[in-house]
């Protein structure tokens, strides 16, 4: 069973509900009718019923739960609740009505948030920025995490690396710039978010352009006094750095350039220093060695809400709402 399958199989053992804001594309509705299909998940789809018949044709989504914003009456409740949490950043009941009513994936977020739903995929039609601001926003960090980061589920075909050629990349979506408490915040939760989702062990990975030493530089020094920040935090974690990525996954590479890393020659969870090189390096991954690529997942948020790529095709919609069902059921 490859790893999705493995993943598929948990998300039809306790079904979450998932809700889809992104009514005006049509890789939404093909996700969608496969995911009643397989019985993944139930959907909640955000649109009138007019614009989800004309964006559905064809397709089957009857078993999905269509929210007409316009129409229903838990639409006061959220625009109320959005006041409530955003007053102090000026929100007003106008301004809150117009935000939720113009950009669903405010609606949705806002019906996670009140517990209509579990979990919430969008980002196949809007950027990165304008998905998670409102996640951000109104759900806020997960109790006792520092920072929210964006991860990748990757999955490479014949690949001997990682566990079979699957690994978390992380940051690849959300923090341009990491500082070093950032950057190990967003290895701890990317360890996290590995045994989480593949039950396996994390072998942390801090990649820098050096490994041990090899280069001098600040941007090498920043991977440096990550690397101690979460080591110090997390003594029994597999996790090295300052690692090169061929230092980091190829074994006799590994042996030569830091002979005395556990990590080194078999991470499974690749941290890139900043997100030039996260965001980079997941599509030349995707892309030139044809990987499975689902995210970018959220992680260290209060509730399951993940992006998507514009790139993304259906099939990708239908992993990630895989994987947020089963972080819902890790919630
Ligand atoms: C997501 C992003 C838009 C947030 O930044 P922003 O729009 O400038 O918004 P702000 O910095 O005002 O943040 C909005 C809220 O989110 C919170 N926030 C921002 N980043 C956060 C993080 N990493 N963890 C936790 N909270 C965060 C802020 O504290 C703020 O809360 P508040 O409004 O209650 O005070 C920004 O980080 C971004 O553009 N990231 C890059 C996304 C991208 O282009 N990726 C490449 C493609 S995947
Ligand atoms: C993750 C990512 O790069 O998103 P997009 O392709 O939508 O910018």
């Amino acid at each position: 069973m490859g790893f999705i399958d493995t993943i598929k199989a948990r998300a039809k053992a306790d079904k979450k509900t998932i809700v889809l804001p992104e009514s005006e594309d049509r890789r939404t509705y093909e996700a969608a009718a496969q995911i009643l299909k397989e019985d993944l998940a139930n959907l909640i789809i955000i649109g009138s019923e007019e614009a989800v018949k004309k964006g559905s044709e064809g397709l089957d989504v009857s078993k999905a739960t269509i929210v007409d914003p316009e129409k229903n009456e838990k639409t006061q409740a959220y625009v109320d609740k959005l006041v409530e949490l955003r007053a102090k950043k000026g929100m007003t009941p106008e301004k809150a009505r117009e935000t939720i009513l113009n950009d669903y994936t405010y609606y949705g977020v806002m019906m996670v948030k009140m517990g209509d739903a579990d979990g919430l995929v969008s980002g196949a039609c809007h950027s990165t920025a304008n998905t998670l601001r409102p996640c951000l926003q109104i759900l806020k960090t997960k109790p006792g995490t520092k920072l929210v980061s964006a991860f990748f589920l990757m999955v490479v075909p014949d690949c001997e690396y990682g566990d079979d050629g699957v690994f978390v990349f992380g940051d690849c979506g959300l923090n341009q710039n990491p500082n070093p408490e950032e950057l190990a915040a967003i290895a701890e939760s990317s360890a996290e978010s590995y045994r989480m989702l593949t039950g396996n062990e994390p072998r942390v990975a801090m990649l820098s352009h050096s490994s041990k030493g090899s280069a001098k530089h600040a941007d090498v020094d920043k991977v440096v006094e990550a690397t101690r920040i979460a080591k110090e935090a997390n003594p029994d974690l597999a996790l090295d750095g300052e690692l090169q990525l061929d230092a980091a996954i190829v074994p006799s590479v590994g042996a030569s350039k830091a002979p005395d890393s556990k990590v080194a020659g078999k991470a499974n969870v690749l941290i890139f220093p900043d997100l030039d090189a996260g965001n980079i390096g997941y599509k030349l991954v995707q892309r030139l060695a044809k990987a499975e690529a689902y995210g970018p997942m959220t992680q260290g948020i209060a509730a399951p809400v993940n992006d998507l790529s514009r790139g993304c095709s259906a099939e990708d919609i239908v992993g990630v709402v895989a994987i947020t069902a089963v972080q819902c059921q890790a919630q």
